[in-house]
């Protein structure tokens, strides 16, 4: 059995992916980290501080906030316990100092663990190079009210990578609100949506003359995430350290 310790375990991911390990014949839930709350459930110890735990555990899967980062990337690497990141809203010195780590143990780490939003990312990168003259690419995402970061990790995810397709040529306008400028075609615009309970909904537009292509996922249940980090964390189990992501689990 693979030993799994969540952080983030009293949010709302960290509840799914727990749910999810529980009918999981490989693995088996041994640790819950959680900032403020505490409690010793039935099967295993809940901590507030990540230092606290001493069981022995094979993998770590977090989805919580990034102020966890710096104490999550360091217990991870003293104890040489490979790591799966889903948690969104990191500044560019927290993706390198993940990246720096991961040259000393194996991270997984994506904004969005969905087999279908990696699909919808191959398609637009594809498309994009061919579309690029002609059409103005936007990007729409929507979400719960409970998000805190905003655009979501996944909104940058695709933007990134239809960038690197154009040789890094766009860039990014979050949100228009402007009474004096108009589009430039340099640009991809990003926008967010936020409300009820929608669990995530992410739409590339190619906008034409006299012609829209609009390319759209939409997440029903947060157990695609949460199913999607199992996948990847018995698939980090094995790996030599490096930094891997959906389309290395996609590709295997
Ligand atoms: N990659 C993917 O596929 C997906 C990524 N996400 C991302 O995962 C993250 C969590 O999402 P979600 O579960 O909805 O959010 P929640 O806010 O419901 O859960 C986060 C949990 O982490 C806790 N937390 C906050 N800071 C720390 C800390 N320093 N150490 C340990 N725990 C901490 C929070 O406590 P408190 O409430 O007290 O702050 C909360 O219990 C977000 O960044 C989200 O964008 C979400 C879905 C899919
Ligand atoms: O916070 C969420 O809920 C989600 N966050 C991720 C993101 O920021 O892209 C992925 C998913 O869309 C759900």
């Amino acid at each position: 059995m693979i030993k799994v310790l969540i952080n983030g375990y009293y949010g709302q991911m960290g509840q799914v992916i727990s749910q999810e390990i529980k009918k999981d014949t490989e693995m088996e839930l041994v640790a819950g980290v959680d900032k403020n709350k505490s409690n010793n459930c039935d099967d295993f110890n809940i901590y507030n501080n990540i230092f606290d735990c001493n069981e022995d555990i094979d993998i770590i899967i977090d989805f919580s906030h990034p102020s966890s980062l710096p104490n999550l990337l360091k217990y991870s690497m003293e104890k040489n316990i490979p790591l799966v990141i889903g948690t969104t809203g990191f500044s560019n010195e927290d993706i390198e100092k993940i990246e720096n780590t991961s040259k000393k143990i194996p991270i997984f780490y994506s904004a969005n663990m969905s087999l279908g939003i990696n699909v919808l990312v191959s398609i637009v990168k594809d498309i994009a190079p061919i579309l690029e003259d002609s059409f103005d690419i936007e990007i729409i995402e929507k979400h719960h009210n409970k998000k805190i970061d905003a655009p979501s990790g996944t909104a940058y995810m695709i933007a990134d990578e239809i960038n690197k397709e154009l040789n890094n040529s766009k860039e990014y306008v979050f949100g228009r609100n402007t009474k004096t400028n108009k589009r430039e075609k340099k640009e991809i615009g990003i926008h967010a949506i936020r409300g009820g309970t929608i669990v995530g909904e992410h739409s590339v537009m190619f906008a034409g003359c006299d012609e829209v292509i609009e390319i759209k996922h939409s997440a029903s249940s947060k157990k695609i995430f949460a199913q999607g980090a199992i996948k990847a964390a018995k698939f980090l189990y094995n790996q030599e350290n490096g930094l891997y992501n959906m389309e290395n689990l996609i590709k295997k």
